[in-house]
């Protein structure tokens, strides 16, 4: 299971965030690519600009190319990959006259080119995602992605009837089913409310409530998709909008830790538990990635302007 959310702070700067829930990580680390680097493609893509955004993000270098699980760029752009096992259905191959991006490129294709959402969306309209695997030990994952700015954020997902581009006015995402799905089943959620349910009485007997909290009776409270979903939207779009850095990181590790599992709850097939292995968030404000794990949630900054981003390859980068 995964989270995203994305919202603004009184400026208007983007956060931008994400649980990762699995069993095991894959190593990865926060990583930074500088505008300047050389990554290998997939794919021959003579509409790339020629000079990049710089990057940065979670996830693993391989082969020299930044396998991003999120990532934001210096335009404020930011992008994260979530599980979506049964639905997404990538083109087998690439196709001549569009934009070609292999899945597993796509969060970094996203950061890297554009810096706007307005230009995802146009670009978007003539892109394939191709399904093509990194290696022999990385195989194609199934993903949907989150894609915000500081104007709002978009559902990409790629189904079996083509790439849907979903306007996402709740600004979260979760796993299966489709966003269109989750999108709807908020409707059945109306009954909740923060306010404190109001006295009432069933003929002689008053009735109060047991105090605050209450109202938002009905909010499902297990850890599937749809169930973190509801969560992750509801405390979104009702956590009041802050003003600096500080609160609006508490806001977005607060607001994630509503859609967090702990270890013993959430087994897959295969016997082993997910869990909330990393929280982490993209400030567009400040060009800052916080994360914290599972083990250590203490809240770790790097700051982009601590890097040296003269080279021509993706780097770790060291917390502040
Ligand atoms: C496991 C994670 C999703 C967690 C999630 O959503 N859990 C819900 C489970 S449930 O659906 O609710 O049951 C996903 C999210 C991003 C992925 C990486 C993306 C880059 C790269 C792509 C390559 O092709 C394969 C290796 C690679 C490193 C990927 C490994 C793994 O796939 C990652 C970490």
């Amino acid at each position: 299971m995964c989270t995203g959310i994305r919202f603004t702070d009184k400026t208007g700067a983007m956060f931008f965030g994400r649980n990762l829930d699995w069993t095991q990580g894959y190593g990865e680390k926060v990583v930074v690519t500088p505008s300047g680097a050389k990554v290998p493609t997939a794919f021959e893509r003579p509409d790339d600009p020629e000079q990049g955004h710089t990057v940065m993000g979670m996830g693993i270098v391989v082969m020299g190319i930044p396998l991003y699980f999120d990532c934001g760029n210096d335009a404020g752009v930011a992008v994260a990959g979530l599980n979506f096992p049964q639905s997404a259905h990538y083109a087998p191959g690439p196709v001549d006259g569009t934009s070609n991006v292999a899945a597993y490129e796509f969060p970094y294709w996203i950061a890297r080119n554009f810096a706007s959402l307005d230009e995802v969306r146009a670009a978007l309209k003539n892109t394939t995602v191709v399904a093509k695997p990194v290696n022999e030990q990385l195989p194609v994952a199934n993903l949907h992605w989150l894609v915000g700015d500081a104007t709002g954020s978009v559902v990409v997902e790629c189904m079996a009837d083509g790439l849907h581009v979903w306007e996402n006015d709740v600004d979260a995402l979760t796993n299966e089913p489709d966003f269109g799905w989750h999108r709807q089943n908020l409707r059945n959620y109306l009954m909740m409310d923060e306010d404190l349910p109001a006295p009432t009485a069933w003929d002689r007997a008053e009735l109060k409530p047991f105090g605050s909290g209450g109202g938002v009776q009905g909010m499902p409270g297990d850890y599937g998709g749809p169930a973190r979903f509801v969560r992750a939207a509801y405390v979104n779009a009702h956590y009041p909008v802050q003003e600096g850095e500080q609160a609006n990181v508490t806001r977005l590790f607060r607001t994630l830790g509503a859609s967090a599992v702990p270890e013993g709850v959430a087994k897959m097939a295969n016997g082993d538990y997910e869990k909330t292995l990393y929280t982490s968030g993209f400030s567009a404000g400040t060009m800052t990635y916080y994360h914290a794990t599972y083990e250590d949630p203490t809240i770790h900054a790097y700051p982009l302007s601590a890097c040296d981003l003269s080279g021509t390859e993706p780097f770790i980068a060291t917390a502040a």
